[in-house]
């Protein structure tokens, strides 16, 4: 995983008619291992934090005494003492008096209150809309990204300048207008940026996770996106209130806006010692020092909160390094004897699903009249090589296809409704709540910047519409179902201080939140450890006892499917080639492939020999040889094998087989 950093090298400009506030340099990469050295994070400090605080202090102090200045101010700014013009500073009057003898400091701080005011006004609207419309804009992608995206470009094409200019013609002097029209035509700089950055964060797994977890979008981009939004946030919005304060400067430095008559500000009184350089050049120092200060101030504020929101993304985003799963096999593991299927209706009941992806060459089917069922506190394993099917299956369940994928047949029954119908909206009812979805990489659908108790009693919250207290305590409940000691504790971490079976374990919580009937886990184990694997396999078993939650689990490993599963259906070239009892699979298999597959696993094979390979590889659908689809690498192929396609037929009680050769397979 990389880690983005910005590196905010960034000009404004007031020129050619065009307000301009542009981030130069490329995000660098920051690789995960060196991302968040202790020694770098904390010189990051030393260099930004001094300077950093510096400026915040500047500009607390310039805030409160600019807004507090008309109580407090000891000199009347209005008040004109002509004998003394144009001081300089003095003990009565520190940054000396202008052309009438008024205090400067004093004007100052009253100035400032107009431009702070209008910096204020101008960044609410920019942030409001540039975020907004960037998130949303992001977020959905489609019609809604582009009409925002077309109406983005139109405020762009605009003279930013000729803008300013007619509003104040419509409303003379009016700062109000004139600083929310500013906000309003510079949005579009913080619309790109967030817009980008939201797609980006759109695509990880852990916001598709709280997706899938039924949150609703608004909950996602509050909670998961606008979170990572921070640090490109930051640096836009204090370069544009740093961009406002020359904008305002100047409007009244012209004399277009906040006139003399409404008391002074900042630009008039630039526009006052422009006037009196050639009697004294002295007072252009303090009125255009503040202005510059402010600006710098804003700039370096901006950076070390920028880089103290990335240092903080950055050490959260900092995973620990998952332990390689060895490569040997597994010896010692049999069968067990799992229980027998449960003699209850169906809850899932899928019936020749079918499912095709739509290709610029036309549509593709990779999955093909699949039938099977799920009983109540089964475990059903969906088992095959790489490319048979049984991702794009457990997928289509859950309507969590790619775009371009449809189920162009069959039904998935579950609860009375057809999940295979179902309107997006209804489906995501479904999802999270009655069908939850366990990841292959626990630790991608957690978020980096949240504590695993919060992110879980989220989900809680969505779910069960409790309060907070309830969440939490629902949350800690949770983890120590899933049996992670001291769940208080863990409940406080962050993703990053999790081990990786930790991290399944969490999310197995976060899939029981909504309390779900069925779980849908798609390679659980695979990037774990073997001991870490053995330890969820117990879990997975626990809670079907102890929940009766029934369990469909993708697996290409026929050891995890001996130590969970009851039921196997195997799959082969986007069909099922047999389905069976476990304990009958392993004892006797039905067809080739499952016999050559079994064959093949290396918990079984004895030690010391070579592992039996399938010779060749799972053809891709656009390649799908006519007949029995396995025939080219089948050993009990034979002419008749390829003529017709082959049925799926009963060869015993709750077992059947796609090959017209079973007979043979079962004695060999
Ligand atoms: N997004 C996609 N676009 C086009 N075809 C796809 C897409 N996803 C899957 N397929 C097709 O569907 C077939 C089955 O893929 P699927 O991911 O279900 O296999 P799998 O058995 O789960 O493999 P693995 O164990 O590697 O995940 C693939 O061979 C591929 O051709």
């Amino acid at each position: 995983m990389n880690t983005k950093r910005e590196r905010s090298e960034v000009s404004l400009s007031l020129s050619g008619g065009r307000l301009a506030v542009a981030t130069a340099g490329a995000p660098v990469a920051v690789p995960p291992g060196a991302a968040a050295p202790a020694s770098r994070r904390s010189r990051s400090r030393l260099r930004w934090r001094p300077l950093g605080l510096v400026s915040a202090a500047y500009l607390v102090a310039l805030t409160v005494a600019s807004l507090s200045a008309g109580w407090w101010a000891p000199i009347d700014p209005e008040r004109q003492d002509l004998a003394h013009a144009l001081a300089g500073p003095s003990a009565a009057h520190w940054l000396g008096t202008d052309r009438l003898g008024r205090d400067v400091l004093i004007r100052l701080l009253l100035g400032g209150r107009i431009t702070l005011v209008s910096v204020v006004e101008a960044v609410v609207v920019f942030a409001v809309l540039g975020i907004g419309l960037g998130v949303v804009s992001g977020y959905f992608g489609g019609w809604v990204d582009r009409t925002i995206g077309w109406l983005s470009d139109l405020l762009l094409a605009l003279p930013g300048i000729i803008v300013l200019l007619m509003v104040l013609s419509v409303f003379p002097g009016e700062t109000l207008a004139t600083m929310v029209v500013l906000g309003v035509i510079s949005c579009p700089l913080l619309l790109r940026v967030t817009r980008g950055v939201t797609m980006a964060v759109r695509q990880e797994l852990y916001v598709r996770a709280a997706r899938l977890s039924g949150l609703t979008p608004l909950r996602v981009m509050w909670r998961h996106i606008l979170p990572r939004l921070a640090g490109p946030i930051i640096v836009q919005v204090f370069l544009f209130a740093a961009t406002a304060v020359l904008v305002q400067g100047a409007l009244s430095f012209l004399g277009l806006s906040a006139p003399e008559t409404q008391g002074p500000s900042w630009g008039n009184m630039v526009g006052e010692a422009a006037a009196v350089t050639g009697q004294d050049g002295w007072l252009a120092v303090p009125t255009g020092g503040i202005i510059a200060l402010t600006v710098l101030a804003l700039g370096l504020l901006g950076d070390a909160v920028h880089d103290a929101a990335v240092d903080r993304t950055r050490s959260a985003a900092a995973l620990p390094t998952r332990p390689a799963r060895p490569a040997g096999p597994r010896h010692g593991s049999s069968p067990t004897a799992p229980p027998g299927p449960a003699q209850h209706p169906a809850l899932l009941s899928v019936r020749g699903l079918t499912v095709a992806f739509d290709l610029p060459g036309g549509p593709l089917t990779a999955v093909r009249d699949v039938s099977f069922d799920v009983s109540p506190g089964e475990c059903i394993g969906i088992v095959g090589e790489s490319g048979s099917g049984k991702t794009v299956t457990a997928r289509s369940l859950l309507g969590l296809l790619p775009p371009h994928g449809r189920v162009t047949g069959g039904c998935a029954r579950f609860d009375g409704l057809d999940l295979t119908a179902l309107p997006e909206r209804q489906l995501r009812a479904v999802r999270g709540s009655r069908i939850a979805l366990i990841n292959q990489e626990p630790m991608s659908g957690l978020d980096p910047s949240f504590r695993v108790g919060s992110q879980l009693a989220e989900v809680v919250r969505r779910h069960r519409h409790v309060g907070r207290a309830q969440a939490r305590a629902k949350a800690v409940e949770l983890l120590a179902t899933v049996r992670l000691p001291e769940p208080e504790q863990v409940a406080r971490r962050y993703p990053h201080e999790l081990s990786g079976g930790m991290a399944q374990r969490v999310s197995i919580a976060l899939a029981l939140a909504g309390d779900p009937a069925l779980l849908i886990a798609d390679e659980p184990t695979t990037a774990l450890d073997v001991t870490i694997q053995a330890e969820i396999l117990a879990l997975l078993r626990d809670l079907r006892s102890r929940l009766g939650t029934a369990v469909i689990l993708v697996t290409h490993d026929w050891g995890v499917l001996a130590d969970v599963c009851d039921r196997a259906v195997v799959m082969y070239a986007g069909e099922v080639v047999e389905q069976a009892a476990v304990t009958d699979l392993y004892r006797a298999p039905r067809h080739p492939y499952t016999q050559l597959l079994l064959r093949a696993n290396p918990h079984v094979a004895p030690v010391g020999d070579a592992l039996p390979t399938i010779a060749g590889t799972v053809p891709a659908p656009s390649e799908w040889p006519a007949g029995c689809r396995f025939r080219p690498r089948c050993p009990y192929a034979e002419d008749v094998c390829g003529s017709q396609a082959i049925p799926l037929v009963d060869v015993g009680s709750d077992r059947t087989t796609r090959c017209i050769r079973s007979e043979q397979v079962g004695t060999r």
